[in-house]
């Protein structure tokens, strides 16, 4: 019995002993730890974030913590960078050990673990990333520049939205297309038809990724992936949508590699499968074919989504905000005028536009969390150490919106980018595609992209408001890993994502109310995939259905409702409330036709 009770001793000693080790030393560890909220086991923070938006709680836990600290995302441990000085001290002044590309499931899936740019690390991505630089370079200074290819595409783009002759459209609808054309014909070759059935499904897996990182369901997956994989839920869409992407793109590299001529390349893919063959016999290469997949993928994917929601939420500010559209107007009526297409080097001339361009990311925030980092050694930071391997957020959204750079940062307001003269003045601070090693790979491209794009518009084309300018809500409607914005009824659908749970009909009625009015003779079009989504594979582009004027609000609902009732939303292709109208007739050569926005 007394041998008993010594022994039971001795054990609670030991474990008050070990205990007592382990509460030391992660005290230690924790004590040169950037300080922050205290997390409990499993969960970490989770439960202190607020689940729409959470860079509002990396700011209001910054305002606490001060502009380093560290939070825990589950088990996860994450050094949060916030404001302009600290993040250019990071990434740029410490930019060799901040340069890593950090843990992200979500990432980690659209890589399979690691492939391509965006999700590689050390010589596979300091190869690939220079690569795709060099090639995209010099398609740019190619026979055909990327710049042609921009000019032609906004060209299509304009004949489209004249096509619709006066009818209401959702731009989105034609920007993606659009977009994606210009990063199809460098990296595929060639553009498609607007109404290609297999672009149009790419087009409609795209646009998964970003609703997923942005959705509470993709947050949830890069927290507990393996428990995430495991629960059913619109996040599996994700997950079929870069299979079948995957699936695409290597089509057409099959494609490519029969037809390759060595004299002749074409485009990206044509290049790297030229690389390929010359390194086939260096062991160590990284230019082989999931390399040239993913890498493939994260152009594809990167050059779409991104440009296409800036656009379409410029649109949306401008529409808000008609006295930048007219200066933007008058700017293209001095410098453009209406006989030749813009090109890039009338930015220069045109500081108003470039201001408001700049103004529009910095306001937009689209990526409000930046693309997680890691440290590649243990780093004094601060007067914090920060351990090997740690992940970091380089809060964007606090540098895009730092008060210190910024007069009135929450405001949408150009002369943030403009000096007392009128004249464009650059601004450190503005870092919407990130800053350092891992800066965008695409920035050029965007950038020149946006002007090409708006200017053509705005040259052809003056946007209308059908609603109370009051009534144009940009708040986004979603906004996790990277913020969402959606008009009409798309709002409705990118909530349903958010939420997976179907809003009661009502709200779908009230909405059709307030948004819609069929007048009589009037055409109006609500874009409506006719397949369920539990058996949609493809999207559903020539789905659409017209309803026309005439037809009683009642009946109206009724269709919808029972569509609805059996055909939960799935993509921007849900319900899209038009969005424009575009004026069917020509040019006349001083006005500009009008393109009118509900
Ligand atoms: C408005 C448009 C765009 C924005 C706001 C944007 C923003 C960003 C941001 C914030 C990052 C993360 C940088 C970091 O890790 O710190 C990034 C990375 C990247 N972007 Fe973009 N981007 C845009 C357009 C594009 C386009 C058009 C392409 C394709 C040509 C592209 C390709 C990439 C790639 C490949 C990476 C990964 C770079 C790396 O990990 O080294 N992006 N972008």
């Amino acid at each position: 019995m007394e041998l008993f009770g010594v022994t039971a001793l001795l054990l609670i000693v030991c474990a008050v002993f070990i205990l007592a080790t382990i509460v030391r030393t992660r005290r230690q560890e924790t004590a040169r730890l950037p300080p922050g909220p205290t997390p409990l086991p499993i969960l970490g923070n989770l439960l202190q974030f607020s689940g729409k938006e959470v860079f509002k709680t990396f700011i209001k836990f910054a305002e606490k913590y001060g502009s380093v600290y560290t939070v825990y995302m589950g088990m996860e441990r994450i050094v949060v960078l916030c404001g302009y000085d600290t993040v250019k001290s990071a990434l740029i002044e410490h930019g060799e050990i901040f340069g890593a590309r950090g843990h992200m499931p979500l990432l980690d899936k659209l890589s399979s673990g690691g492939h391509g740019i965006a999700g590689s690390n050390g010589e596979r991505w300091k190869q690939l990333r220079r690569f795709s630089l060099t090639t995209l370079r010099n398609f740019g200074m190619g026979k055909r520049s990327i710049e042609e290819r921009i000019q032609e595409e906004a060209h299509f783009l304009t004949e489209e939205f004249r096509k619709t002759n006066g009818q209401p459209v959702e731009p989105f609808f034609y920007l993606s297309r659009a977009v994606s054309n210009v990063i199809c014909s460098v990296v595929f070759g060639h553009r498609f038809e607007y109404d290609d059935q297999r672009f149009l499904q790419m087009l409609h897996y795209l646009n998964e990724i970003p609703k997923c990182a942005a959705s509470v369901w993709g947050q949830w997956y890069n927290v507990y992936p393996k428990v995430m994989e495991k629960i059913p839920g619109p996040h599996h869409r994700f997950f079929q949508a870069i299979e079948r992407i995957e699936e695409f793109i290597r089509e057409k590299i099959k494609m490519h590699q029969e037809t390759l001529d060595p004299n002749f390349t074409r485009d990206f893919i044509d290049v790297f499968l030229l690389k390929m063959e010359q390194e086939k016999d260096t062991t160590s290469t990284e230019f082989h074919m999931d390399a040239l997949v993913h890498t493939t993928i994260d152009l594809f994917a990167a050059g779409t989504e991104t440009v296409s929601t800036t656009l379409q939420y410029g649109l949306l500010i401008l529409l808000k905000h008609p006295e930048v559209e007219e200066r933007i107007h008058q700017e293209i009526n001095q410098v453009i005028g209406r006989n030749r297409s813009p090109c890039v080097e009338d930015r220069a001339r045109m500081p108003y536009t470039d201001a408001v361009i700049h103004e529009i990311q910095r306001f937009i925030d689209l990526l409000p969390l930046g693309i997680p980092h890691k440290v590649t050694q243990d780093i004094e930071f601060n007067g914090y150490v920060i351990p090997k391997d740690t992940t970091i957020y380089p809060l964007l959204n606090s540098v895009l919106q730092d008060p210190k750079q910024y007069m009135r940062p929450h405001e949408f307001n150009p002369g943030h980018f403009l000096d007392d003269k009128g004249k464009f003045c650059r601004n450190d601070a503005f870092m919407p595609f990130s800053a350092g090693k891992r800066i965008c790979v695409g920035e050029g491209l965007a950038r020149m992209e946006l002007f090409l794009f708006i200017s053509t518009i705005l040259q052809n084309f003056t946007l209308k408001s059908v609603v109370a300018l009051e009534d144009i809500d940009l708040t986004p409607s979603l906004s996790g890993v990277i913020k969402l914005r959606c008009c009409g009824g798309c709002t409705h659908s990118e909530r349903m994502w958010g939420n997976a749970i179907p809003f009661p009909f009502q709200q779908h009625y009230s909405l059709f109310q307030s948004r819609f009015e069929l007048k009589p003779g009037q055409i109006g079009s609500i874009l409506m995939p006719l397949k369920t989504y539990g058996r949609l594979q493809e999207p559903p582009p020539n789905n659409l259905l017209h309803i026309t004027s005439g037809m009683p609000p009642l009946n109206l609902c009724i269709t919808l409702q029972s569509l609805y009732s059996i055909h939960p939303p799935l993509s921007n292709g849900f319900l899209l409330f038009s969005h424009a109208s575009v004026s069917p007739s020509p040019p006349p050569a001083t006005e500009f036709s009008q393109l009118t926005v509900i």
